[in-house]
């Protein structure tokens, strides 16, 4: 049995038991063990951790959201509004232990709605089940960082490093250098504008560094040498990501207006339905789907049964699904 099925059947025989003087001892030690399993499933190196228990989660639908954040910041809440779908949310860090998958309806689209588990400091290094987050946030189209507006940016900047940290680039676009590794020739290198973050010296230390002696490499935009080093390495995701400062409930009309100024942010409250609508046609937005009628000559377009589609797509798309 694995621990979540454990901690079900716990949990289960918890709510069956009547509270009186004579269960005392058994509820104490059903808590007890309820503790154990849960803390199990927050241990990096706890075999439950390592496999991903609960993460298996099916892509469905036409789009993929995650919910990434501090625990406590409300992102079972936002679920439970968004969707049919529940997932426990109380006061207490790290209620939500697994992925919790939930479907939005939002101009004809199916949007899949990943509520996950709260990750810290570490995250990256497999802190509770940072690991497990981080590698479903990986597979979403679009990522929305919940963050507590009563808490400063303090959230925000731990994440981002611990998402860069694996590899993860928050709403940035993939360097434009082209980088081609050969048999042989040296190394040749160009650039299509004077570049002011980077040149060829710093580049050929960099590739001697990964032991690549012969390549191709063009530079059309004024990168840096990191954004050259994630090209080498390839492997990672660019992302789009909005900044949800949830709870501004709790807050001045003054911050609220602050906040809501940063670049990529919108401000909300998930409990009082403050901005909900704003959030969602933002992820619209973000997620660049577009929704494409497809007609019969001399026939009205149905205007029921779109297309889904995701921008930069070409009509030889269209043409190849309506083949199908
Ligand atoms: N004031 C206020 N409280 C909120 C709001 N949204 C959620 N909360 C409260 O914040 C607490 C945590 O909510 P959850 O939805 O469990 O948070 P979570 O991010 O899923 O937490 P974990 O699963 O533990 O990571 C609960 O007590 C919620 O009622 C909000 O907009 N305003
Ligand atoms: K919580
Ligand atoms: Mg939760």
């Amino acid at each position: 049995m694995g621990i979540l099925e454990k901690i079900g059947e716990i949990e289960r025989e918890i709510g069956r038991t009547q509270k009186n003087k004579a269960t005392e001892y058994h509820l104490g030690l059903l808590k007890a063990k309820l503790a154990k399993y849960r803390q199990q499933l927050l241990e990096p190196t706890g075999k439950a951790g390592a496999k991903g228990e609960g993460f298996d989660v099916m892509k469905s639908g036409d789009a993929r959201v995650a919910l990434i954040g501090f625990p406590s910041v409300g992102k079972s809440t936002l679920l439970n509004t968004l969707t049919t779908t529940h997932s426990e949310s109380a006061g207490y860090e790290f209620t939500t232990l697994t992925c919790i998958p939930g479907v939005i309806e939002y101009n004809g689209a199916n949007i899949q709605l990943l509520d996950l588990p709260g990750i810290i400091e570490g995250a990256a290094q497999g802190k509770g089940r940072g690991r497990q987050v981080i590698a479903v946030a990986r597979t979403a189209d679009v990522v929305i960082m919940m963050l507590d507006a009563t808490k400063g940016e303090k959230q925000k900047e731990l994440l981002t490093m611990e998402l860069e940290s694996v590899g993860i680039r928050l709403n940035r676009r993939k360097p434009n250098i082209y980088f081609k590794p050969k048999k042989g020739g040296g190394i040749s290198f160009n650039s299509t504008l004077t570049l002011t973050k980077c040149n060829e010296k710093l580049c050929q230390m960099i590739l001697h560094e990964w032991k690549i002696f012969n390549a191709e490499i063009l530079f059309r935009d004024d990168c840096t040498s990191d954004e050259f080093v994630d090209v080498i390495l390839g492997s990672r995701v660019y992302m789009p990501c909005i900044y949800v400062y949830n709870k501004i409930d709790q807050i001045s009309i003054e911050e609220v207006d602050r906040l809501a100024r940063k670049p990529h942010s919108v401000v909300v409250s998930c409990n009082m339905n403050l901005n909900l609508d704003y959030l969602l046609s933002t992820t619209w937005e973000y997620l660049a789907l577009v929704r494409v009628y497809t007609k019969k000559r001399g026939e009205r377009p149905d205007f029921d049964d779109g297309l889904i589609l995701r921008t930069g797509c070409t009509l030889e798309h269209v043409v190849s699904i309506g083949n199908l």
